[in-house]
């Protein structure tokens, strides 16, 4: 049986950190990943596929262009299923390529293969061949993600009912789609396909949706969605999901038939535990497969092993699963590092995108914080209007008492990248007057930042306030003096 200082379970984001980390601590580490291709859902089915695809559409739809030569205007006429893939191929062939030649230089050993625990310190792995193969770790990290929601009632058959990992190796374009849960996965994909004017139907059990997006943002967001005619079907449960002369009819509680000629079903995603056999090493899961740990160490109840990524639950994003990783491997080998910082970003890659990062309005409401806002659209500045930008906005938060950034979010183009100046705002505590001194580049979109920085400032109470008296005592001044 070989032995490790470190073993990883999966090559996903939090597993690839967690291992490449302990390996630059001169620690042996091994990687056993059950399937042939190293990157996990991120890489394969799941951040950079549906990133792919998304900048695929953008491009040849002309998307972006349109705000200059109209509606009308294409790049490709007539875009197929196959149009679609070419740039996922190759984007994830230079992703998997660069891992594998991470881990190589950084010596981490690899394993394809199934792993499931004998103990706590064991592991028995099925390679790809049959053949089994014993390993020990001394520390294990468990970092076998997640996989789509599948309930018997939904007839999958990866053509016309799909979930996030089929609508990937999509065969022929639909002209028309329902898209059933209104999660980050189900928004993302409505609103590119309805980039590629095909008809979408968004249906979501609950009377809203995207919870966590400040609702001015959210409002902004749906009126565009809705504008280009995505139909929203909120608060209204699937009964149903019935085959008609082969094509999918979602029957929803509410008596509404939603015919499609696709149906993608985005309900969330349950861990993948059962195959690890986790009792065996004395851990438990809860109803949708995941694992407890603690949340400034990632230690699972058995302290050498931890648990990384989307397998402990929320925020299951790539970003922060990678942080994870790099944590856990630390506090593994006694290398202390800061915990994260308070805030970090959520990007929906959506058509328009959203980024936001802090707290939303209706948090600081619920908090009795007395704030302001200020807000700007990007079509106040010279940037957006070079770009033919029509919509995008970006909103801050600030305090009224201590001037304190509070939040940020944007919707529209590029606001996955914009959010970062306010993330660092946020998490080094900076202030409303970070904006108001500094110098953006011109013309940007960051120039926002400044507009709605000042629109902030010029409704904060104690200037005006201030102006108030400062007009007062001039004219009574004035009045003086005559
Ligand atoms: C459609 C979609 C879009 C997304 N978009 C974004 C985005 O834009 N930004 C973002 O930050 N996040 C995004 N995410 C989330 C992101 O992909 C996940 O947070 C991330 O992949 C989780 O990483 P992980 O380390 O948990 O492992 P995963 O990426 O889930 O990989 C786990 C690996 O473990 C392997 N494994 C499982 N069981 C075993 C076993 N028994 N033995 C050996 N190996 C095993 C699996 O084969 C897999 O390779 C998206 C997810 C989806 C589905
Ligand atoms: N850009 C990004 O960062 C990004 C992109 C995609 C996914 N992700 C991550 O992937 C994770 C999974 O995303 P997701 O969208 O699958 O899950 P989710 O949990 O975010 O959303 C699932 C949605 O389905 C609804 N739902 C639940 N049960 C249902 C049912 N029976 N019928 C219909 N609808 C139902 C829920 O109310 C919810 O709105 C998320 O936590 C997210 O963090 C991140």
């Amino acid at each position: 049986m070989q032995d490790y200082e470190l073993i990883v379970i999966g090559s996903g984001p939090s597993g690839r950190r967690a291992a490449v980390q302990a390996a630059k601590l001169g620690k042996s580490v091994l990687v056993i990943e059950k399937t042939s291709r190293l990157g996990g859902v991120s890489v394969h089915t799941g951040t950079i596929p549906s990133k792919t695809l998304r900048e695929t559409v953008l491009n040849l739809t002309g998307w972006r262009e349109r705000g200059f030569y109209g509606l009308a205007y294409r790049v490709k006429q007539d875009i197929a299923a196959g149009d679609l893939t070419i740039r996922l191929t190759k984007t994830l062939d230079h992703e998997v390529e660069g891992l594998k030649h991470q881990f190589i230089r950084n010596h981490v050993h690899m394993m394809h293969g199934a792993a499931r625990f004998l103990d706590s310190h064991s592991l028995e792995v099925t390679l790809d061949a049959g053949e089994i193969q014993l390993v020990r770790g001394q520390r294990i990290v468990i970092a076998v993600g997640t996989r789509p929601y599948r309930p018997d009632s939904v007839p999958f058959n990866g053509t016309t009912v799909v979930d996030s990992d089929g609508i990937i190796n999509l065969q022929k374009l639909p002209n028309s789609l329902a898209v059933i849960g209104a999660g980050v996965i189900g928004v993302e994909y409505a609103t590119i396909f309805s980039a590629l004017d095909v008809r979408v139907t968004l249906i979501e059990p609950r009377d809203s949706f995207l919870d966590f997006i400040d609702r001015e943002l959210l409002a902004e967001f749906v009126h565009q969605l809705r504008d280009r005619g995505v139909t929203f079907r909120l608060g209204d449960p699937v009964e149903t999901i019935n085959m008609e002369h082969g094509q999918p009819i979602v029957m929803l509680a509410g008596g509404r038939r939603v015919r499609a000629e696709m149906v993608l079903y985005t309900a969330g995603r349950v861990g993948n535990v059962e195959a690890l056999e986790l009792d065996r090493c004395g851990l438990a899961v809860d109803n949708r497969g995941r694992i407890t740990v603690d949340p400034t160490t990632y230690q699972t109840a058995v302290p050498h092993i931890y648990a990384t990524g989307d397998v402990i639950g929320f925020p299951s994003l790539a970003s922060t699963s990678m942080e994870q990783g790099r944590i856990a491997a630390c506090h593994a080998f006694g290398e202390n590092v800061p915990p994260p910082p308070r805030f970090f970003p959520y990007g929906i890659y959506s058509v328009p995108e959203i980024s936001t990062v802090g707290m939303t309005e209706e948090e600081v409401r619920s908090r009795h914080i007395p704030y302001e806002t200020g807000v700007a659209r990007f079509r106040e500045t010279s940037r957006g209007h070079i770009m033919g930008l029509q919509g995008g906005l970006l909103k801050m938060i600030v305090s009224l008492k201590t001037r304190k950034l509070l939040g940020v979010h944007i919707v529209g183009e590029g606001a996955t990248e914009l959010v970062h100046i306010g993330q660092a705002v946020l998490n080094l505590h900076g202030t409303l007057d970070y904006f108001l001194e500094n110098t953006f580049n011109y013309p940007t979109l960051a120039e926002a930042y400044k507009i709605a920085a000042l629109d902030a400032w010029n409704r904060m109470t104690p200037r005006v306030a201030g102006r108030e008296e400062a007009e007062i005592e001039n004219a009574e001044q004035a009045d003086a003096a005559e």
